[in-house]
């Protein structure tokens, strides 16, 4: 038992570290992340906000990465407008009842989202339903989608305006990657929006 643990422990942190030490010195993601903290401050500085979906831990993601921006991440300052589609259970089970799971997402894009709004999707395989169909309402409304997935990109890959794709086939390490990309984003939103004196 101890020397599976230790095995699995050694394995699984490896590859983590394999993983995110591949993605800090990647120039495409780079240049992604500058454009996409691009389109969200262009957003919130017009008034707009930012909408976050996805399915079981990338729900947990997208609730947590709507908590740093209205909340606060590193320092105080002024909430930002942020919400997850994930949260409210009457919205959720009464769109998936009446209209079925796939359109849990779509149907609060198309009742909240305005032009101009940014939907962050998230998606490790890019090609859940529910995910995908609030992709295209985002789109229909001109609204910016910020994606992000795993290696093969899936649906989600040419559909979003700008689209990261956490180089692994695992869905545990693209989550991690995820992880890490979005505590990025929101610290340079913030960093962006309200930069500190020192
Ligand atoms: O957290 C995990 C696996 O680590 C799971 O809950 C996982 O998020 C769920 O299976 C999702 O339904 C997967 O959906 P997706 O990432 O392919 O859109
Ligand atoms: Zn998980």
């Amino acid at each position: 038992m101890a020397n599976n643990v230790k095995a699995m422990f050694e394995a699984e942190f490896d590859k983590s570290i394999k993983l995110l030490t591949a993605m800090s010195r990647d120039a495409h993601l780079h240049e992604l992340m500058a454009k996409a903290v691009y389109q969200s401050v262009t957003a919130l500085r017009s008034g707009r906000k930012l909408l976050f979906a996805g399915n079981g831990g990338s729900a947990a993601d997208a609730q947590h990465w709507a908590g740093e921006l209205v909340s606060r991440f590193y320092y105080d300052r002024p909430g930002l407008p942020a919400i997850a589609l994930t949260t409210d259970t009457s919205i959720i089970t009464a769109v998936g009842n009446d209209y079925g799971y796939d359109y849990v997402f779509a149907r609060q894009v198309e009742a909240l989202g305005q032009a101009g709004d940014v939907l962050v999707a998230i998606s490790t395989s890019g090609n859940s339903r529910n995910v995908v169909s609030a992709i295209e309402a985002a789109r229909a409304k001109e609204m910016i989608v910020i994606g992000f997935t795993g290696q093969s990109g899936g649906k989600m890959a040419e559909l979003c305006d700008t689209c990261f794709r956490v180089p692994s086939a695992e869905t545990p390490r693209i989550q991690e990657g995820h992880e890490a990309l979005g505590h990025l984003l929101c610290a340079l939103i913030e960093a962006e929006i309200f930069p500190r004196g020192d």
